[in-house]
């Protein structure tokens, strides 16, 4: 579990963040979603240690970050695992080194173990077979699993996925989705996906923070999100087209 708590961030004077306080569940995919500017990335950067807040705290299963030295702090980036928006694979590795990298930087385990681990990452998320593959050599949906298969590699408890559908199509970002989700089941990893995908908050919500204007403006989960009357929220929500469907049909007792 991940507890923010009445946290401020700002650059130059202009606050980004104004007090957000939530907890992002162990074992459940945690959507922050929000318009282009409402301080997702900022949120992220300050969970990930990257931006220092000027007011509040961030809990790592009930230790505050601030409290860490930076041993504990070095520690702590051993248990996190990232999934960069696009991907962010070395294309001058293969698929093994690649979902290697984060074992060789944290562990010392042997060539022969490090080997038997991406294997058995790799079969968990379909790409056995694909080890000596670049990464230019496999489809934008393949290169997304081995990007999942390098962040869960190190077996995480906090798992941050920055738009992790960007750039694929609705079905491979769905399979992706789920991927995501049943990973985080298995492994009861405290998951945080930055998005703007309505199709993710259909599919995997459980729960939804809606950021805007650096406030947390709404929390709740993918169902309830169908029957608020907030209208900060519906604005932000109905202004994509699938789910103004969804929410027609729904009406309509479909
Ligand atoms: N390093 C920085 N220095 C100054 N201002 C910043 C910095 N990082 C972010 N900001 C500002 O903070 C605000 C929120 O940005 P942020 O990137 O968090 O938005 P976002 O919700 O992630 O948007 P998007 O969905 O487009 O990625 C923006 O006004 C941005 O210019």
């Amino acid at each position: 579990m991940i507890e923010i708590k009445n946290l401020h961030k700002g650059f130059g004077g202009e606050e980004i963040l104004k007090g957000i306080d939530y907890v992002f569940e162990t074992g459940k995919t945690n959507l922050v979603i929000g318009q282009s500017g409402s301080g997702k990335s900022v949120l992220l950067k300050c969970m990930l240690g990257l931006f220092k807040p000027e007011e509040g705290t961030i809990e790592y299963d009930g230790t505050a970050y601030s409290s860490f030295t930076d041993e504990e702090q070095r520690e702590l980036r051993k248990e996190v695992g990232m999934l960069f928006q696009g991907g962010a694979l070395f294309d001058s590795m293969t698929v093994e080194e690649n979902v290697m990298f984060p074992l060789r930087m944290f562990t010392k385990q042997r060539k022969r173990e490090l080997k038997t681990r991406v294997a058995e990452v790799l079969k968990r998320v379909n790409l056995d077979g694909n080890e000596n593959k670049y990464p230019a050599e496999i489809s934008g949906g393949m290169q997304k699993r081995v990007a999942i298969a390098r962040a869960i590699v190190n077996k995480p408890k906090y798992l941050f996925c920055d738009e992790p559908n960007s750039g694929l199509d609705p079905t491979t970002a769905t399979i992706i989705d789920k991927l995501i989700q049943e990973l985080t089941r298995e492994n009861n990893i405290t998951t945080v996906i930055i998005t703007h995908d309505m199709n993710s908050v259909l599919e995997i919500g459980e729960n939804i923070a809606f950021l805007k204007d650096g406030v947390l403006a709404w929390k709740g989960d993918k169902s309830q999100i169908f029957k608020t009357e907030d209208k900060t929220v519906t604005d932000f929500v109905y202004s994509s087209d699938l789910f103004k469907k969804v929410r027609d049909a729904q009406l309509k007792g479909y």
